[in-house]
């Protein structure tokens, strides 16, 4: 039975929550607060930075208090509020905590390989000596874990809370332009010792306080080139742990359907079965992809120039390959005549030549350090992502005219090309180091040394975009991007040498489906070019012992295949017999 309504006003109390079930389920997100404490709270966690440079002024007790506020109104379990926040100001107790930071810091860096020991050494790590406030935070563990509510289960949740108090203070000290740095350098008895904290009162470290003598807009040790924040999506898992689900690949090759109509043509010719043998396959290949129209498309060639070549690793000026693309975009590069022999457009990209942009190349330049790879990383991995994502545009529009032919050129590429085999087919420096555009044996020797420096520098790294930072260069990252772009717009992507090879098993790390649409044109005469082709699991189409680069053994294979399309189409067509003569 429902009782009668009568009108009665809802009791609301003059305590707590005073909203109704009726107001909450008319608006349930009327808790919002306004779009400037929205925005203001995005901004200030976004630009909260760990200082390490303070300037030596004074910060007024009101700021100070206001900072100690916001920690002491964090969450914490049980609302137990275990934290305790000793406030450092002596300067000698100061100068004691950086000695003992000091001491920690080379301790961890004997830890480290002489590279990262180096970098980590130069790092600037704490600011404690000049900051003129420590605010060091401890966590009273002495109460029973039981008697708390949440911490019988977990029971370092105490210490959590205190984490919490941090964050908070970081975010206040930053909305009112204070600095504010967690330094963790300490073996953690000592900074107990120093300050007496008795048994069961465990510190979570010392925050500096001060006005800051930096502003820095991205995180130290990224800029540092020592890590880097993580997509997203690296860290957000969805229904359970999937460390080792493999990257999802959005691509789909051809379907059945088309690879099967592409064979097809091949079955009802006056020939014998696979009559043109590798090529047969390709040409299916294409053609599933083409629908069947395997003629024309653009030859799309990058090129760089590279700190590396100044390492003796190459046999030829830097200046060649602002010639090389100069006589491109003219029509008169070895690369440009193959791709008009064979009916293909010519797209030459300047990725990162020497001085002025390459006059009439597309410009794909992406500002930013450049390394040697020995002594420091190529890119950036911003720039890196930049580069490959102009690669992508310029692949989906060169898929737009049909099949897409790679080359490259950037003196001192075949060092980076055989650095990056070395990396991701996990081979040793004189197994990839080979002749390039034609080097003699000391070069040769100085290519192996350089590749070896390079990997012991860079460490472990399997992100196709961290390796291109380390290892790769500017054209080999917009190469990765049109191959990627090319086959997202579902064009087949003929290979050249080593370097494009090289792009297309970047490309692959990155969407594996890619594999569907890559042709090897070639197996070039570069050491490390085979490992490549069989990691991709292609056979090249020739094998002409070609140094040349430039696109030229893509274009050459292009041909071939729209050759080897023109036979199969005019080749006189069988019909199937019918008076049942085929079997048995
Ligand atoms: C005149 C000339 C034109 C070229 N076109 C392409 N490459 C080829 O050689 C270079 C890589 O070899 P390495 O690592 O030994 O420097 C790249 O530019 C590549 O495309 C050329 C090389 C030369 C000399
Ligand atoms: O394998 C290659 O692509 C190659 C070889 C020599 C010189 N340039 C490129």
């Amino acid at each position: 039975m429902t009782a009668p309504e009568h009108g009665f006003r809802r009791p609301t109390p003059v305590v707590g929550d005073r909203s109704s079930a009726r107001e909450r389920g008319a608006d349930p997100t009327g808790w919002r607060m306004s779009e400037a404490v929205v925005e203001g709270l995005d901004a200030a966690i976004g630009a909260r930075r760990d200082l390490r440079r303070y300037r030596p002024d004074a910060v007024p007790e009101p700021y100070v208090e206001k900072v100690l506020r916001a920690g002491h109104s964090a969450p914490s379990v049980g609302h137990s509020q275990p934290w305790r926040f000793i406030v450092v100001t002596d300067p000698a107790l100061r100068d004691r905590a950086a000695h003992m930071a000091d001491r920690a810091r080379i301790r961890q860096a004997a830890g480290l390989t002489p590279d990262r020991a180096a970098r980590l050494l130069d790092l600037k790590l704490e600011g404690i000596r000049e900051a003129p406030l420590g605010i060091v935070v401890a966590c009273d563990r002495r109460a029973a874990a039981g008697g708390v509510l949440g911490r019988a289960t977990f029971p370092d949740t105490d210490l959590w809370s205190c984490a919490c108090a941090i964050q908070n203070m970081w975010l206040t000290a930053r909305t009112l332009g204070l600095g504010m740095g967690w330094v963790t350098l300490f073996e953690p008895v000592e900074l107990a010792e120093l300050l007496g904290l008795p048994d069961g009162v465990e510190t979570l470290g010392w925050l500096c306080l001060g006005w800051p003598d930096e502003r820095p807009p991205s995180p130290g040790l990224e800029r540092a080139a020592w890590s880097r924040r993580l997509p997203l999506d690296e860290v957000v898992m969805r229904d359970g742990w999937h460390e080792h689900a493999p990257p999802t690949s959005h691509l789909r090759g051809p379907g059945a359907e088309k690879l099967v109509t592409a064979t097809d043509s091949a079955d009802d010719v006056l020939t014998p079965p696979d009559a043109l043998g590798v090529l047969d396959r390709a040409v299916s290949r294409v053609a599933a992809l083409l629908d069947g129209r395997v003629a024309g498309g653009s030859l799309v060639l990058a090129g760089a120039d590279h700190p590396v070549a100044a390492l003796g690793v190459s046999a030829f000026e830097p200046s060649v390959t602002r010639d090389v693309l100069t006589a491109a975009v003219e029509g008169t590069s070895a690369g440009a005549v193959a791709a008009r022999a064979a009916g293909l457009e010519v797209v030459a990209v300047d990725a990162g030549v020497s001085g002025d942009p390459v006059a009439g190349a597309v410009d794909a330049r992406v500002a930013g350090p450049r390394g040697d790879l020995a002594g420091a990383p190529a890119l950036s991995a911003s720039a890196v992502r930049e580069l490959v994502n102009r690669g992508r545009t310029i692949g989906a529009s060169a898929a737009a005219t049909g099949m897409v032919a790679l080359g490259e050129v950037g003196i001192g590429n075949t060092t980076i090309a055989g650095a990056l085999t070395c990396a991701l087919l996990t081979l040793r420096p004189d197994e990839v180091a080979g002749l390039g555009a034609g080097a003699d044996d000391a070069i040769v020797a100085r290519k192996r040394q350089v590749i070896a420096d390079a990997l012991s520098r860079a460490g472990a790294v399997a992100d196709p975009i961290e390796l291109l930072a380390e290892l790769g260069g500017p054209e080999i990252a917009v190469l990765t991007g049109v191959v990627l772009g090319a086959a997202s717009a579902g064009a087949p992507v003929v290979l050249d040498g080593l370097a494009t090879s090289v792009a297309a098993a970047l490309a692959i790390r990155i969407e594996g489906g890619v594999q569907a649409y890559l042709v090897a044109g070639q197996r070039s005469r570069e050491a490390a070019h085979d490992a490549v082709l069989t990691e991709l699991g292609l056979e090249p189409l020739l094998q002409l012992r070609l140094r040349a680069g430039e696109g030229v053994g893509a274009c050459l294979a292009a041909s071939l295949l729209a050759q080897g399309a023109a036979i199969r189409a005019g080749t006189a067509k069988t019909i199937a017999p019918t008076d049942g003569s085929l079997g048995d």
